[in-house]
């Protein structure tokens, strides 16, 4: 973990209201460069919706957000970001091929109207490499897995080469081996000094990436700190990391969840 690095993320006492109620409360969050941050907690709980304010894409309510040392309302570099949301596919119905969507990923980059530069060309040719799926260019993205879907969309938000990566529950429904690719795929950026923020209800083999982790529950920020080993002296598995599996089954037993948590 690196903590004498410049913050690339800078929360203080963030808060959003959906639909009146507030779902993120009172969150301070610094995420310095090249850190891989998971963060983590029950269904409902905020997570997806900090990381959505951390992009940009949900006004705080309160609090400040600098991002690349610069406040949210003056921030021009969106070059810089990735963002992967949660369970989108990379079909539209549209035929259209794998190139295709991860060259979307270079718009950012391109001057209006441009064609694609050499450039461009090379940076989806990588991309597509690094999610494991430049045999795959070609095809029409509908006849892909999921788990292949969602890797054409990571290579999408690595084809602009941003430095900084949200990616919310990549590996949801994503088999195995897909996960490994994922892994590697994740792995390769981290070393490269890429900063990732993850969502996750399961880490699997994207575990020995992780440099910390946040936890969030009722919208607040519970537990900062060191990966935690959510196996109990018995070996078993907390459970609320599987919560994945049983969407909106909030049976949480783990650490942060306790009585005598704090606030
Ligand atoms: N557009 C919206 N309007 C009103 N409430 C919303 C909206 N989007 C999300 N919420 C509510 O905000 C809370 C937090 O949702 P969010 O998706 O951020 O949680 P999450 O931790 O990512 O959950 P999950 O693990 O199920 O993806 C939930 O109670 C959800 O129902």
């Amino acid at each position: 973990m690196s903590t004498d690095t410049d913050p690339v993320v800078e929360l203080r006492d963030g808060a959003v209201v959906l639909g009146g109620r507030p779902v993120v409360r009172g969150v301070d969050l610094t995420v310095r460069a090249g850190e891989f941050v998971t963060l983590l907690g029950p269904n409902g709980s905020g997570k997806s919706t900090l990381v959505r304010a951390l992009t940009g894409l949900r006004p705080l309510e309160r609090g400040s957000l600098q991002l690349f040392g610069t406040p949210m309302g003056s921030f021009r570099d969106w070059h810089r970001l990735g963002y992967v949301p949660q369970r989108a596919g990379a079909a539209s119905g549209v035929p259209v091929s794998v190139r295709e969507v991860v060259a979307s990923g270079r718009l950012t980059r391109r001057r209006v109207l441009s064609l694609p530069s050499r450039a461009d060309r090379a940076a989806v040719t990588e991309a597509l490499e690094v999610v494991g799926l430049a045999d795959r260019a070609k095809d029409s993205v509908a006849t892909l897995s999921g788990g292949q879907q969602q890797r054409v969309l990571i290579a999408r938000a690595l084809a602009g080469g941003p430095d900084l990566f949200f990616l919310d529950e990549p590996t949801a429904g994503v088999d195995l081996p897909n996960q490994q690719a994922l892994a590697d795929a994740l792995g390769t950026l981290s070393r490269s000094g890429s900063t990732i923020v993850l969502v996750t209800h399961e880490l699997g083999p994207l575990a020995p990436l992780v440099d910390r982790t946040v936890v969030l529950r009722d919208g607040r920020l519970v537990y900062d700190g060191p990966p935690l080993d959510l196996t109990d002296a018995h070996g078993h598995h907390h459970h609320d990391l599987d919560a994945g599996r049983h969407d909106h089954h909030p049976d949480i037993v783990a650490p942060w969840d306790r009585e005598d948590r704090r606030p």
